[in-house]
């Protein structure tokens, strides 16, 4: 496995050593002790699974409670993963990061506490699978827009080619966004 930092103090890309044969391929998807000592000294309470067609764009979430860090992959088809800093005292604050993540270059993405989150699916359908270090708590739950202008993020399809859950619809700017 290899663990390669981001221009986001925190968010690290994780590439996963990958064994294919003649029956298809192996690898591990996580290990305890090598993301403790590679990436951060976190326990993981909640794993979730979402499915979602294309320019189906989930995000950008966060909770101000039971902050979550996400460890997230792709495990069918591919989706644009984009985090954005929350955290005030971060000399990143502010900043977004965006990668490719697909069933085929099975990278896994880092998001440490204090990130808001999303993705847009590329594919005709993709699977997302992550683990959570709290538990959800729709109480404390915020949503930004993911086309923020103040953000500036560059996703890879237009507008009219994006849909969004009524909730997401609502969405905050992100200089009202509550700070972490
Ligand atoms: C996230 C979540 C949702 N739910 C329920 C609430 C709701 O009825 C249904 C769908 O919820 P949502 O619309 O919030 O699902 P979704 O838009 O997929 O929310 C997720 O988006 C990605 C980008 C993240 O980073 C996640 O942390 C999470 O916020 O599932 C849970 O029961 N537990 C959970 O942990």
């Amino acid at each position: 496995m290899k663990c390669i930092d981001t221009n986001l103090l925190g968010v690290k890309v994780i590439e996963p050593k990958v064994f294919g044969d003649s029956r298809g391929f192996f690898l591990e998807t996580f290990r305890e002790d090598w993301f403790k000592s590679h990436c951060e000294n976190v326990d993981f309470v909640q794993d979730n699974h979402s499915k979602s067609k294309k320019g189906i764009l989930r995000g950008m979430h966060y909770q101000t409670k039971h902050t979550q860090g996400k460890l997230v992959r792709v495990t069918q088809g591919e989706v644009y993963d984009v985090v954005i800093d929350m955290r005030q005292d971060s000399p990143t604050f502010s900043q977004w990061y965006g990668i490719h993540l697909s069933a085929q270059n099975h990278r896994q993405l880092w998001v440490p506490a204090g990130f808001a989150h999303g993705f847009l699916v590329l594919s005709d359908v993709a699977e997302f699978v992550y683990k959570c270090t709290d538990y959800y708590d729709p109480c404390s739950e915020v949503s930004i827009k993911y086309n923020d202008p103040v953000l500036g993020i560059k996703w890879p399809l237009s507008d009219s080619e994006i849909h969004l859950s009524d909730k997401d619809k609502q969405g905050q700017n992100f200089i009202d966004a509550p700070r972490m």
